[in-house]
Formats: C-alpha cells, structure tokens, sequence
C-alpha cells in the first residue's frame, strides 16, 4: 500500500502523545502563540466527562476542535475521520493538523486513521508521532503501564519533559530506558517544552516500515479498536501482549480507561463540578488529598471559581505535584462554575465528590 501518491497537496498530521500530564497541553500552547507563520488545526481528545483541555488551551486563532469521547482507541477512529473530513473541506484554511490524543491512549489506532480510510489519506498525511515524556515520572509509569512505552515505542520524536524535576544522573537513566524501548527516535530534552517548534513539527518522520517490524498488521483493517463500538467495555487492562509488538487480531488493546469494572487497579476519571467556592476551604483540602493519596493520582485538573475573584484559577496536578494559577477574567455570559477532573486508581470516589462540595463558599 502507498501512502502517499500525491504529497504536495497533503495537509502533514502530527499526532502529539504522552502520558497523563508528561507536558502535551504546554507544547501545544506553545505552538499556538509562537510566531511560526503557520496555521495549524488542533483536535484535542479528552478524557473524562468535563471537557478541561480547551480550556487549558491559550486562547488564539487557530482552530481547536474538542472531541468529547473518551478514550482515542475505541470510539475515535470514526470521529477523527469524520472530523479531518470536515477540515479538508476547508483546505486552504491551514497549513497542518495536530492531533492530541488522550494521556492513556495507544497512539497506533490514531496513526492508522491516516493510513485506512481513503478520503483522509489523499488529504492528509501523517508527519510524526511526537511523544512527550515526563522525566520525573515516567519510568515509574514503565513499571505499571503499558500505554507508557507504546507511547515511546511507536514516537518519532520525543520530548523529555520536566528536566528541572531530575537531577542530570536520573535523566541519563531516562534517556537510556527510553533508547531501550525506541532506538530510533530522535530525542530532545526540555523544560516546559521549551523547544524550537520546528524540532517537533513538520519533520517527515513518520517511518512506516519501522512500524511495521513493531505492529506487522499495522496496516490491516479489522486491527486494534476497529470492532469497539462507543460503548466499548473491553477490559483494556493489563492484557499480555507481547510488547514489540506482535498484535494478533485478537489481543485486547491495552488502554485503561473510564470503564466501571471492579478491577481496582483500573484507571478510572471523575468530574467534579461546582459553583463558587472557598479558597480557604479548598486549598487546605487539595493540598491533603494530593499529600495522601498523590501516588494514585495520574493527574488532576480543574478551573475553579473562586467567591469574589473575577479570575478563573486553574489547577493541574501530576500525583503529589500540584500547581495553580489565575487564568484570565470570567467572561461575562459564562457560568462562573469549578470543574475538577481527577484521573487515578483506587481512589474513593464518593469521599472524593463529598469532600470537594464541602469546599463550597458558603
Ligand atoms: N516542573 C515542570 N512542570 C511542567 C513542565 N512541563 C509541564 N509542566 C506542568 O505539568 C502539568 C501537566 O502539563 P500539561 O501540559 O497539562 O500535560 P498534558 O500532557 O497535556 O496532560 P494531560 O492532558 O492530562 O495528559 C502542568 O501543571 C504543567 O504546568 C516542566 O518542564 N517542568
């Protein structure tokens, strides 16, 4: 199969993965407010019920289109098709698309979308797999996830992030795990992903034949989340699948995600919502539930209205790293409302919700 017949007039995809908080948000800003000459569109995928990631997102003139489905394996394949669709109909709109999956996903059925449907594969094609990698906490993330090295496995280029959060010994250990996983790749080292653009994007890397000596079906339809449907319920936990990378049609993708099962070491998402609250009510409390129970705490999020502050405050927590800043004015015909996402395991939920509303200002 040929991917390309007429690469001129494909737009370049660059699908952007990294685990739960590894930095993906901050690159994109950055990509949306450097001054590169370039007009990129943006489709964010999210995880959990209560959108956050646009809102994280610096406002600008490039186009971001929010899908509000989850996890990017199973029920996105038809909504990203649908919605690059959408985008070539206005093709000289912009100069490229950027994908930005969900911190758990399996980036290979994002990347196949380029290859399997005709229509998105004359239109587009797939540039890199950007990966970005928390220094901190990724080889942690290698012992207790498998999305974390399909991440790195199947990048192009990868981002160490966070290298203000490791000494220079750790991320020589970093860097030498992940060239264990994915020698290929070309490796940067960053601090809030403080790096040229032009290092990240538009590099014509994508290199399918080293792809398929890791996916040998990578190509074929039926392979990976074809056959979930929007209201996938597999048991994407910890399957056995032989890492590098013998799928068989059969295997069960390894994602973890928003399912209700009693496994307790399932990653599960709960948005908390809320009207004003109590700075001295909240802060206290966040404070101790990071302190606590942070080592299960992949990653939380939020915009919280604060009574009397004019100022959306935004959280963003990665298991005990919490930090926290005014965004911008709520706008007048917005609801002034506090959003928190957490994503984690074996956290007690109910407490969780009850503890959050009893932030309230009174
Ligand atoms: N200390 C430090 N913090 C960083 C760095 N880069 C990003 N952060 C912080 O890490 C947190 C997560 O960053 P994001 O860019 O939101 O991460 P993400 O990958 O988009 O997260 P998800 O969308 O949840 O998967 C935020 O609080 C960032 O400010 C860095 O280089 N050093």
């Amino acid at each position: 199969m040929t991917a390309t017949q007429d690469s001129q007039a494909q737009i370049p995809v660059t699908v952007l993965t990294g685990y739960l908080g590894a930095g993906k948000t901050t690159l994109l800003n950055r990509i949306l407010t450097e001054n590169h000459g370039q007009r990129y569109a943006v489709i964010v995928n999210e995880f959990g019920e209560v959108g956050i990631d646009n809102d994280l997102l610096v406002e600008s003139d490039e186009e971001i289109f929010e899908m509000n489905n989850g996890c990017i394996c199973c029920t996105v394949r038809g909504d990203l098709i649908r919605t690059v669709q959408n985008l070539m109909k206005r093709k000289n709109a912009f100069d490229a698309i950027i994908v930005e999956t969900t911190g758990v996903a399996d980036p290979a059925p994002v990347a196949q979308t380029f290859f399997m449907d005709d229509d998105v594969r004359a239109a587009a094609k797939l540039d890199a797999v950007v990966a970005v990698v928390d220094a901190r906490h990724v080889l942690q993330r290698l012992e207790d996830t498998e999305e974390a090295e399909d991440q790195i496995a199947f990048a192009d280029v990868i981002l160490i992030n966070k290298t203000d959060l490791v000494s220079g010994e750790e991320l020589a250990t970093v860097e030498a795990r992940i060239r264990s996983i994915n020698p290929y790749a070309v490796l940067h080292r960053s601090e809030r992903c403080g790096i040229e653009i032009a290092k990240v994007l538009d590099r014509g890397a994508f290199d399918l034949d080293r792809i398929l000596s890791l996916d040998p079906h990578f190509l074929e339809h039926g392979h990976h989340a074809d056959e979930c449907g929007p209201d996938c319920d597999h048991d994407h936990h910890h399957h056995g699948h032989d890492h590098h990378h013998d799928h068989g049609h059969d295997h069960g993708h390894g994602h973890h995600h928003h399912h209700h099962d009693e496994d307790p070491h399932s990653v599960k998402s709960i948005s908390l919502k809320a009207g004003d609250l109590d700075p001295n009510m909240f802060f206290p409390w966040i404070n101790q539930v990071t302190q606590v129970q942070g080592p299960n705490i992949l990653r939380l999020k939020g915009i919280i209205a604060f009574k009397g502050d004019p100022q959306r405050y935004v959280i963003q927590g990665v298991h005990m790293i919490v930090e926290g800043d005014h965004q911008r004015d709520w706008k007048e015909d917005e609801p002034r409302e506090s959003r928190l996402v957490f994503i984690g395991r074996d956290l007690n939920w109910d407490v969780l919700r009850d503890s959050f509303q009893a932030c309230a200002a009174q």
